[in-house]
């Protein structure tokens, strides 16, 4: 018999859909297409539009240039026919940047990046179509209403409905889920264990004369990507700087965003006042528990820690058997920055999560070979760096080349392609961009989200990512309950360990009264100290043990050991990775 210590992982949560968003996006992809067919950047068009860039740039130069020219001879008082002749150049010049200025505007157009006055209007027009026809309505509307939050009408809750039901048959009972449903109001132990409590912040900046807030990171987007579509004397390197910007804006750090708004001169967008150096501000909405007020909880800010609290009762539920999924759909509360983009950034909204845990040393998945000949555009890290353009490529060699880090990822990847098209959503417009290497948390081994293009440029709508065991870990360490699987062989397995026998004879004459306290800390070891504590007696003959409920370091000699090599057998250890 060995022992287990963990588990499985890869909590994937792969349906992260905001439902009101997904059902918004459609109306927008597919009525957004007569108004401008804007096929995503191919790559000749972007090597094109930095030429023109480069040649506009020069044209610009020359007409400066000669607009100096001009006022010298004036100021120097050359004959007439000189000056004449200067401004003669002069125009010709002008002339040429201006043809070159609408052949960038043309190229910018067919990329999906002008027209951006139309589509406004557009917006607008479908918006308030959607709102008179009461698909939604801004809540609480009669009292002025909330930004942020919205209800959803007749035809409205008519398409939410169906969207959900598709997606608890696409997911759910598809793929045999467990699904959950959980209160929204979460004791603070909960999110602090998951880390929400320290770290579900945005960078904030507020208008130092008004005090209306805003998110930093947004509003340097919003910069880059006016400044990307609209300023036709843009050098390429320049262009270059912000695209590699927006590449790296959510790992920017509190300082590096004040430094860039500062740099770039960027101002409140209302009213053009100056801004606050960005500083954090925790999204969850708090409350507390009870009357007495002492429980202190949160709204909760997704619903995928109901499924990790309640892993152990589900492995069970499950036949204590790997791999299986847990799903919940509810209700999630954000109690964003400046909820602006409609339904798009909301304060309440709902998602749809899925936790698939698997064995994290075989990630394969019985029916990946259902999904491998797909191929749709994908955005790998690689390509969005080197300023290149997302590309088709087949699910299967995605996974077999190692651009989508396993099978199970890529299969969930692939059943969320589908059922997104299946939904509507117009292939042209759906990317899967990887999420750069900083982008990630530490502990997730890869990430896609899933990204549809909407007149609001390319919106992240359901996020994939293989987490490891992260949560699972963390409620483990911090409610004291073990959230770990166990897997049986069939036949038992002898497998070999180093475990620490402490003489305690030995101890005992070293330490006296705290002879107990050195044991269990010794005892206490993994593995690898063990073989570390090994070789360091072997080479010294002693060696240095901090023993924490003493609080300080003993000296730990060779004959105070036994080291044993012990077989055991019958199960294997998974080990919790993070
Ligand atoms: N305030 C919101 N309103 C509507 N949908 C949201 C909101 N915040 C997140 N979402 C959606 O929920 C999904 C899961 O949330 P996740 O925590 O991954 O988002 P996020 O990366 O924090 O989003 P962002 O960085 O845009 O705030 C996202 O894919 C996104 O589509």
């Amino acid at each position: 018999m060995r022992t287990f210590s963990t588990i499985i992982a890869s909590s994937t949560p792969i349906g992260r859909y905001l439902i009101s968003r997904l059902s918004l996006r459609r109306s927008h992809a597919i009525s957004v297409k007569p108004q401008a067919s804007t096929p995503p950047m191919a790559a000749a068009d972007a090597s094109n539009e930095e030429s023109l860039r480069r040649t506009l740039a020069e044209k610009q130069s020359a007409v400066d240039a000669q607009g100096n020219a001009v006022r010298a001879l004036k100021a120097a008082k050359a004959s007439k026919s000189e000056i004449d002749a200067a401004i003669e150049s002069l125009n010709r010049l002008k002339l040429e940047k201006s043809s070159v200025e609408r052949e960038l505007q043309s190229v910018v157009s067919g990329s999906g990046g002008g027209a951006s006055v139309n589509r406004e209007a557009f917006r607008q027009t479908v918006f308030n179509t959607l709102e008179r026809r009461l698909f939604f309505i801004p809540s609480f509307k009669i009292y002025r209403g909330v930004a942020g939050l919205y209800d959803y009408g007749p035809p409205g809750c008519a398409v939410k409905s169906n969207v959900l039901a598709f997606w608890r048959q696409h997911f759910v009972l598809e793929e045999d889920m467990l699904e959950v449903d959980c209160p929204c109001v979460t004791p603070e132990a909960v999110l602090k264990a998951s880390g929400h409590v320290e770290k579900f912040t945005d960078l904030m900046v507020k208008d130092e004369k008004m005090g209306t807030c805003y998110r930093a990171d947004h509003l340097l987007k919003d910069f880059c990507n006016e400044k990307l579509e609209k300023d036709l004397s843009l050098y390429a390197e320049k262009a270059a700087e912000l695209r590699h910007l927006l590449a790296v804006l959510d790992d920017l750090s509190a300082e590096e965003l004040g430094a860039k708004i500062k740099e770039y001169g960027i101002t409140a967008p209302d009213t053009k006042n100056p801004l606050s150096d960005p500083y954090p501000f925790n999204l969850m909405f708090q409350t507390s528990i009870g009357p007495s007020g002492l429980i202190p909880g949160y709204m909760r800010p997704e619903t995928a820690q109901g499924i990790f609290v309640n892993f152990k009762d589900l492995y069970y539920y499950n036949g204590n058997k790997l791999p299986f999924a847990a799903a919940q759909i509810g209700q999630a509360f954000r109690n964003e920055i400046s909820p602006r983009q409609g339904l798009l950034r909301v304060r309440e909204f709902t998602l749809a999560e899925i936790e698939h845990f698997v064995d994290p040393q075989d990630k394969s998945h019985p029916k990946f070979s259902e999904v491998a000949n797909l191929e749709f555009l994908m955005f790998p890290r690689e390509e969005q760096m080197s300023g290149k353009s997302a590309k088709r490529i087949p699910l299967g060699e995605a996974v077999s080349k190692g651009i989508v880090n396993n099978e199970t990822l890529g299969y969930f990847i692939g059943r969320v392609y589908l059922f997104l098209t299946c939904l509507g959503i117009d292939k042209e417009r759906l990317r899967f961009r990887q999420h750069l290497a900083n982008e990630m948390a530490h502990y997730a081994a890869d990430c896609w989200d899933a990204e549809i293009e909407c007149s609001y440029g390319w919106i992240e709508c359901v996020g994939i990512a293989d987490r490891s065991a992260y949560d699972l870990h963390a409620h483990t360490e911090k409610s004291g309950v073990a959230l770990v699987a166990q897997e049986k062989f069939s036949e038992p397995r002898e497998v070999e360990k180093l475990v620490i026998a402490p003489v305690k004879k030995e101890l005992g004459l070293a330490f006296k009264g705290s002879q107990k306290n050195v044991v269990e800390a010794l005892e206490a070891m993994n593995e690898k100290e063990a073989m570390e504590m090994k070789a360091a007696l072997e080479s010294k003959g002693e060696v240095e043990f901090y023993v924490c409920t003493l609080g300080k370091n003993v000296c730990i000699k060779k004959n105070m050991l036994l080291f044993l090599t012990r077989k055991e057998g019958h199960q294997r250890v998974f080990t919790h990775q993070l």
